[in-house]
């Protein structure tokens, strides 16, 4: 499946203000894609799809955890997460992708998870700082991403977990166990250099 094919698929699913969204994280994950040496084809069909499921019905979406995903460890952290393991599922059964690197660039992309591969860190980075994202913080990530990915996603973890936390909402465990994993990772090679 080409860009074009993929991108006709998506936008019948999204409203226009998601695709444009949309539109930017292809445009950034490839850009990173290139920086950081990823299979530029499957970071682009990834991010193509990473929110194909983000209207579909949260009661739908939490059937289909309980009834079909063996990781139903989303649940009971708030129905925005639902959208990207969902988005994995039906990428995979209504539009018949089945390479699991995609699949999982979909399935992480809003919590993260420890030992991410570079597909999976390139698609949680172009999410938060494609160009259409204004929020505070989110241009020294744009500085970050053009020398260094960890520490890109590092301050997007920073930022994500302050922002939940000042609003007194569930921090996902994954995100948290990302962001322990990514500082211990930085404070070894500190001290190996
Ligand atoms: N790691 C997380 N743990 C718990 N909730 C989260 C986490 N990341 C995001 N969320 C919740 O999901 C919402 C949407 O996240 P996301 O899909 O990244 O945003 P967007 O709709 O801007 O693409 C956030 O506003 C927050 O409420």
């Amino acid at each position: 499946m080409n860009r074009e094919q993929a991108l006709a698929i998506v936008k019948l699913n999204l409203t226009d203000h998601r695709y444009t969204h949309t539109l930017g994280v292809v445009d950034t994950a490839v850009e990173l894609a290139d920086r950081f040496g990823a299979n530029r084809e499957k970071v682009e069909l990834a991010a193509v799809f990473h929110d194909y499921a983000k209207f579909r019905d949260k009661e739908e979406m939490k059937r289909l955890v309980e009834e079909k995903l063996s990781d139903k460890s989303c649940l009971g952290f708030g129905d925005e997460l639902l959208h990207a393991p969902c988005g994995a599922y039906f990428v995979e059964h209504e539009v018949g992708l089945t390479d699991q690197e995609i699949l999982n660039g979909i399935r992480y992309h809003t919590t993260g998870r420890p030992d991410m591969t570079l597909l999976e860190k390139i698609v949680f980075l172009a999410d938060y700082i494609e160009p259409g994202r204004k929020f505070k913080g989110v241009e020294d990530v744009r500085k970050l991403a053009k020398k260094d990915l960890d520490e890109a996603i590092i301050q997007v973890l920073e930022n994500t977990i302050a922002f939940l936390m000042k609003r007194r909402q569930l921090v996902f465990p994954d995100t948290l166990a990302t962001y322990n994993q990514l500082i211990t990772n930085k404070r070894r090679s500190d001290i190996s250099e």
